[in-house]
Parts: C-alpha cells; structure tokens; sequence
C-alpha cells in the first residue's frame, strides 16, 4: 500500500526505535552543522531501511475516459429533476481538466457547462462557453443546439442590459500608511527581545475596528478542494469559466493572464507532481514546495544567484520593517520569508528527522517527474542540494508562520451554521508572521477578495501594547493545559499571555458584567439572526455599535459580553470584507 510522507516517518522512527537506534540517531543529528548534512544523514538512514521504495508517486495527465465518467457524473447533477447547477460545473470543470486538448470530450465539458450557465442566467459566460466548445471538435449533429443557445443568450442579454457590477469592499487602514510600508499602518513598530523574538507594537492607541495591515501573500496554495472551482492563481471562484492546465488534470486558470502567471511563478515546475504533492503531504506541508518553487522562479530559475543571495543575507539583522516596500524587489521581499522563524534549535530529533523526510520525499518526487526542475538545476548537485535545503526550511519555517486563508461558504443545508468559515487555503506574508500569539489575542485576520489579508483589532490595544494574534488556541475554546501544550508541540514556546497567566475561563463560564442603566447591549437576537443570515445591512450598521461596546467595556475582559459582541464583530468584518463564496448568488436558481 503506498503511503504518504507521514506515515514513512511514523514507519521509520518506530523502527529506528524499535532496532534501538534512537540514541546514534540524536547524536548524529546534533553533530550535523548544516542543513545539508542532515537531510544527508536521515537520507542515509531512510536508505538503510528502503523506506522510499514504499513512496509510489502516481503521476498526472490527460485521461479521456475519465474525463467521461465526471461528464456523466455532472450530467446527473444537471437533470431538471436535480438542478445541483454548481456542482454539475464541478464535474464539468474535472471532464475539462482531463480532457486531452483539443477533443471533442473537452468541447462537449465546454458545452455542458454552457447550459448551466444560461440556466444560472449567466449569458456572458454561456457564450464564452459555447465559443470554447466551438474552438475545439464539438459533434457536427450537435451544433444546431449550440447555435440555439447561442442565439437565446444574445436575446437575454440585449433585453438584459448591462450586466451587474458586483460591489467588493476592501478595507483601508485606519491610520497613514508607513512611508516606507505603504500596506501597514505608521502606528505600528517591530520591536524583538528574548521572550516574544520578533513582535509588533503600537505607538498609539488603538480601537477595536482598527484596520492595521493588509499585506499580500509572497506564496500561496489553493486548498485541493476548491481545485474545479477556483483559479489556482488568483483563487477566485469564477467556476464558470476556469480554463485547464495544458498537461495535468489537477489545476485550472480564470484567464490566459493566470495560466501564464502561474507557470512562470511555480506551476512548470510543480505540474507534473502537484497532484502527488496532494496526497503526500498537508498542505501546511505543502507551502514548503510552493514557497520553494516561488523562490526559484523569483531568481528567474538561477538557482546560482538564489544561492548566493541567501548567502547574503544576513539573518540576525534583517526584517520587514528595514526595507523600503515602495521600490522593493522580488527577491528582498523573498528574504524576509527566508528568514522567518523555523524553531530549528528547539525541535527535537523527530521533528527534525520528520522535516528532512519531507524534504528527502518532496524532492526525490520532483527530480523524478518535473522536467523544468531538472533544466533549472542542470548536471548540478549543489544547486539540488540548494532545493532540498529550501523544502527542509521551508517545511519549519510554514507550520509556524503560514497563515490560513479563508473564505464565507454557504450550505443551506447545513445543520449549524448557512455561512461558516471554509479554507482556501494558505499563504506566507513577511509582515503578518511577526505578529505573536495570545490565547486572548486583540486582533483578527480576515481573507479579502483581493487575496490579500488585513488584521482588524478587536479589542483595545494600549499605546506601547503588543498585538497578539491567535495561533488557533483561545481561551473561551480551549483548556489551558490543551493551550500550552499544543503550542508548545507547534510553535515551541511557553505561552504567558495574560489568559494563561491569569487562567481565564473558557466562553460559558465567564462572568458577566453589569451594565450601566442607559446602555443597552448591542446584540439583540434579530439583528445577531440577520448577520448570521449574511446581511450586508445589518454588518454596516451594527459593526460601529459592536466596536464602541468593546472599546468602553474592553478594560473589563475578560467577560461574556465582550467576548461575544468580539464575535459578532468578527461577523460583520467577515460579511462586509471577507472573500465570499459565488455560490450564494445562483440559490434561487438551483440546489445547492
Ligand atoms: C509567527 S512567528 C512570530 C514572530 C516571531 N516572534 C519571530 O521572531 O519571528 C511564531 C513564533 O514566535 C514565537 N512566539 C509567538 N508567540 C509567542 C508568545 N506569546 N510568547 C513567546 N514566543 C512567541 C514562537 O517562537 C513562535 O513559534
């Protein structure tokens, strides 16, 4: 049975144990002075006991019978009786991706795809569709149905008029700009000690509603799930028209423009693997690959000025808030990613054997398939030696520092929640990763339509406070030996934040606070209904309530009514900036 990159380890470290090998192991481990002789000594170790031979990459590419089966599969949704319109573009969208170019099995997907766009009364598309179908062999006897389409959609969209224009609102900081960092607010400082490493302050006061960053990500993966919805290079989810990759069947494109951006930036050389690279690894993981890939194709494929440029840097020296982002180059903004924090001192020699494991398995899969990779690294070892030590720092470097994006889906026939929070999946960002953790943080990240994401304060921040976000263990959620010990596994370090310090209660059984007789507290069960229900209205007129509830009761947190107006904060940032699954807008149209 093959096994993915975890499992290897899991296997190899039970037997290093077993065989009694653990302490050879550690003492090779520590008298390793570069990264470079570890992953040597793991590979050897991973050799010894032909652990890679278990590893069994099943490759990609164009499969017409497949391509088929989804065809039917989206048939299925299709059917009058069905009407589940998206997800028959779902399967449509997989027929197009493994469809061999220029078959007539890729234009009858085109076509498919065409009715449910005119059923979803989207005519633009519908005739983008029908003039994809048309570029390649669509069946001759069928064209007359084609055409009839073809001519309907004219007909709606002249009596239509011009088509909708669909309001994004992106937020603006709430402060002037850094000069010299245009995307962060001037309020905020980088400050670094022995404690927190490097951290941000304020030099003012700051409010609950605060727009502080919105940074854009250096690299980012699209979550595998959303691979026959969204653009791989943008993420949008304009699944109407996504366009394939030439050769594999696992990525698909909005536009030329996207297809070319993301050949030139990571997918020529992560095409003939990245279907792989999915079942192998996390995809945590797997932004160890991307931001590796992203390096190169920043060095223009010269892995030699990649090199040397590393080399350059000085690590105990340089951070975001030392270089001008007004005129910065790739390559400057790549060394702050670089630098990110890996942790490496203090992982253990499993953690440090896992990480080079991953990077042993990650490349040995690449300089397998990808064809591109191979050219760039030419006869070369030391430049493969230089991708192997990139996915190894990379491979600490993400779980640390990468950041989940998140977009609102909606499934009308959930049980709990119709709009929740779903991944996107993951992006790095030189600026956001200096921002450290608190299990009552007072910001949060919100993912834009734009990719990028801002950090919103949700709480009052005092003038020289540090702002904290949350790791992904709060208080109101989480124990406290569940906090400490899951981020000391994760982020090694012991967490001091004032909730651990002070023990805070988790969410129900925190206090509540007596209010003052001429205020009235700003959720009410209607207008809370609403915004779970997505209102737009609603958000704009109750976020500016919600922020002055915090910013004249934030001094009695912990507490139940701050803790909750938080939340429904959160709502409103997430109804009126966050990026928004295209689903909603067809909920009258079809089942979703
Ligand atoms: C995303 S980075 C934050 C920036 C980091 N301080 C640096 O210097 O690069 C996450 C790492 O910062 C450190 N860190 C985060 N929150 C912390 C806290 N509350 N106390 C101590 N260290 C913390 C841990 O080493 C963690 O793995």
């Amino acid at each position: 049975m093959p096994l993915d990159a975890y499992d290897l380890y899991s296997e190899l470290w039970r037997t290093v144990v077993i065989n009694g090998q653990l302490e050879r192991l550690t003492a090779a481990l520590k008298g390793c002075s570069t990264d470079s002789e570890i992953i040597r000594y793991i590979r050897q170790v991973v050799d010894e006991h032909g652990m890679l031979e278990f590893i069994k990459p099943k490759g990609d590419g164009k499969d017409e019978s497949k391509a088929i089966a989804c065809r039917k599969r989206g048939n299925e949704c299709f059917h009058p009786k069905v009407r589940k319109y998206v997800k028959a573009v779902e399967h449509y969208n997989e027929s197009i991706a493994l469809a061999e170019a220029n078959s007539e099995t890729l234009a009858i997907a085109y076509a498919n795809r065409s009715a449910v766009c005119f059923e979803l009364q989207e005519y633009e598309a519908c005739l983008e569709n029908i003039r994809l179908a048309r570029q390649n062999p669509y069946p001759e006897n069928l064209l007359g149905k084609l055409a009839k389409r073809e001519a309907e959609c004219q007909n709606k969209l002249q009596s239509n008029g011009g088509a909708e224009v669909n309001e994004i609102r992106e937020p603006k900081l709430s402060y002037k700009p850094n000069p010299s960092i245009p995307h962060v607010s001037d309020c905020l400082e980088l400050k670094e000690d022995s404690q927190f490493g490097r951290y941000l302050v304020t030099n003012r006061n700051l409010s609950a509603g605060d727009v502080v960053i919105v940074e854009k990500p250096f690299s980012r993966l699209l979550a595998a799930q959303l691979r026959y919805l969204n653009c791989d290079y943008c993420h949008q989810d304009v699944f109407l028209s996504l366009i394939p990759c030439e050769s594999c069947s696992f990525t698909m494109f909005c536009s030329e423009n996207c297809r070319k951006k993301a050949n030139e930036g990571y997918h020529a050389v992560e095409c003939p693997i990245i279907k792989d690279m999915h079942f192998l690894f996390t995809k945590v993981i797997l932004m160890a690959l991307r931001t590796t890939t992203m390096a190169i194709s920043t060095f223009g494929g010269n892995l030699e000025e990649l090199r040397l440029h590393i080399e350059s840097i000085d690590e105990s020296n340089l951070h975001p808030f030392k270089l001008d982002w007004t005129g910065i180059s790739p390559q400057e903004v790549y060394s702050t990613i670089h630098v990110l924090a890996t942790n490496q001192k203090q992982r253990t020699p499993g953690d440090l054997t896992q990480r080079a494991i991953y990077a042993i398995v990650m490349s040995e899969v690449l300089f397998g398939k990808s064809q591109r990779l191979n050219e760039l690294c030419g006869d070369n070892e030391s430049h493969r030696d230089l991708v192997r030590q990139l996915i190894f720092r990379h491979a600490q470097t993400a779980p640390v520092n990468m950041h989940s994006l998140m977009y609102m889906d909606y499934a009308p026939d959930a049980d709990e929640e119709q709009f929740r929070q779903e991944s996107l999946g993951c992006g790095s960002f030189p600026i956001l990763s200096m921002i450290n953790h608190s299990c009552a943080p007072n910001l949060v990240r919100v993912t834009l339509s734009s990719g990028c994401v801002a950090a919103l304060i949700n709480r009052p921040v005092k003038k020289g406070g540090q702002l904290f976000d949350n790791y992904g263990y709060h208080h109101c959620l989480d124990a406290l030996t569940d906090r400490q010990s899951g981020l000391r596994a994760q982020y090694s370090f012991k967490c001091e934040c004032e909730a651990c310090r002070k023990n805070y209660p988790l969410y129900f059984s925190l206090k509540r606070i007596e209010l003052p007789p001429n205020v009235v507290h700003p959720i009410n069960n209607d207008e809370f209904e609403r915004l779970r229900e997505h209102d737009m209205q609603t958000a704009l007129n109750k976020m500016p309530d919600y922020c002055r509830f915090i910013n004249t009761f934030g001094g009695q947190y912990p507490c139940y009514d701050v803790s909750s107006v938080q939340e429904a904060l959160l709502r409103c940032f997430q109804v009126i900036f966050a990026t928004q699954t295209r689903k909603l807008k067809y909920k009258d149209l079809s089942s979703l």
